[in-house]
């Protein structure tokens, strides 16, 4: 479990974490979706202790704080941040990385040819990492990571130059990692992707997470929520304002309109449909707020 209390983090006179408090379940996957420059890494670092909060305090395991050396490495051994490219040695093996990982972590070394498996880099691995492209050097950094094996994991646009394939074999080993109960906080902007597995996304914002669920009442809920009218003008969409003056649409970018369906009975669904058709209206769909029109409602 990770608790953030009153977190609090300025530049200059710019505010970037304002009074941020919020925990983190074990056997979770935390998404943070923001637009760059909002905070992510500014979060994730004051998380790890990288960064100083002006205010606040991280505990972790429901007692362990920053206040001294010993605490941060005793933090540190249960909780990592997914390393970044630039701290790959060039002339060390992808395998050789690894091994540092599962040694500093003490983890079990099985995970190496496990993790290798799971994330096809045999062919590859034994070779330096100066060799690798983009995508096998993100692959390495995830499968360093892995190998740590820390109940708590950061990772800061994990998927970053990833191909579909591997997207999808990341994705599993995520769900795996919260099955066996760790919490994994992952900062990306793979929307579709992270919507997937995450148990909850919060969105970044003046400083502030907000739970996806709190801006977009249902959004985590199984049932259909809204009806989607792509590409409807301005005069339908104030005929049918005029004529349903109680309904929550809410306006997309490409002239989608959202009708938020939760609070209306079968006859008001029935009675909004024929006038929708009567009216010509007919390409519209049942469904529900997509992460990605959330992203839109959030930050157009
Ligand atoms: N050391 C610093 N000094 C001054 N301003 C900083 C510093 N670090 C970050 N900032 C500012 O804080 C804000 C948040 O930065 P941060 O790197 O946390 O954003 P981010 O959400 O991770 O962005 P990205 O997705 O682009 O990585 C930005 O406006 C940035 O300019």
């Amino acid at each position: 479990m990770l608790e953030l209390k009153q977190i609090g983090m300025q530049f200059q006179e710019k505010r970037v974490l304002d009074d941020i408090s919020i925990t983190f379940e074990s056997g979770q996957i935390i998404g943070l979706v923001a637009p760059n420059g909002t905070g992510k890494s500014t979060l994730m670092n004051v998380i790890m202790n990288y960064l100083s909060p002006k205010q606040g305090q991280v505990i972790v395991g429901g007692a362990l704080k920053y206040t001294s050396k010993p605490n941060e490495v005793k933090i540190h051994q249960v909780m990592s941040m997914m390393p970044d490219q630039n701290e790959l040695y060039n002339h060390v093996s992808g395998k050789n990385h690894m091994k540092i990982y599962q040694t500093m972590w003490n983890s079990r070394p099985e995970l190496i040819e496990d993790t290798i498996t799971k994330l096809g880099m045999a062919s590859y691995v034994k070779k330096k990492t100066g060799t690798y492209s983009l995508g096998m050097r993100q692959r390495l950094c995830f499968a360093m990571q892995i190998v740590s094996d820390t109940k708590i994991m950061l990772m800061d646009e994990v998927m970053n130059g990833l191909d579909p394939t591997h997207v999808e074999m990341i994705s599993q080993i995520l769900v795996e990692k919260k099955r066996e109960g760790k919490t994994v906080i992952i900062a990306s902007h793979l929307l579709e992707n992270l919507e997937q597995y995450a148990d909850k996304i919060y969105f970044f914002k003046n400083g502030k997470l907000h739970l996806a669920d709190d801006l977009a009442p249902g959004f985590s809920a199984e049932t259909v929520t809204t009806i989607r009218l792509p590409k409807v003008t301005a005069e339908e969409t104030a005929k049918i304002a005029a004529k349903f003056p109680e309904l929550a649409m809410q306006k997309l970018p490409n002239d989608t309109i959202l009708i938020d369906i939760q609070q209306q009975t079968d006859e008001q669904i029935t009675a909004l449909v024929s006038f929708l058709v009567a009216s010509h209206i007919s390409d519209f769909h049942f469904g529900k707020v997509s992460l990605h029109d959330l992203y839109s409602m959030e930050y157009q």
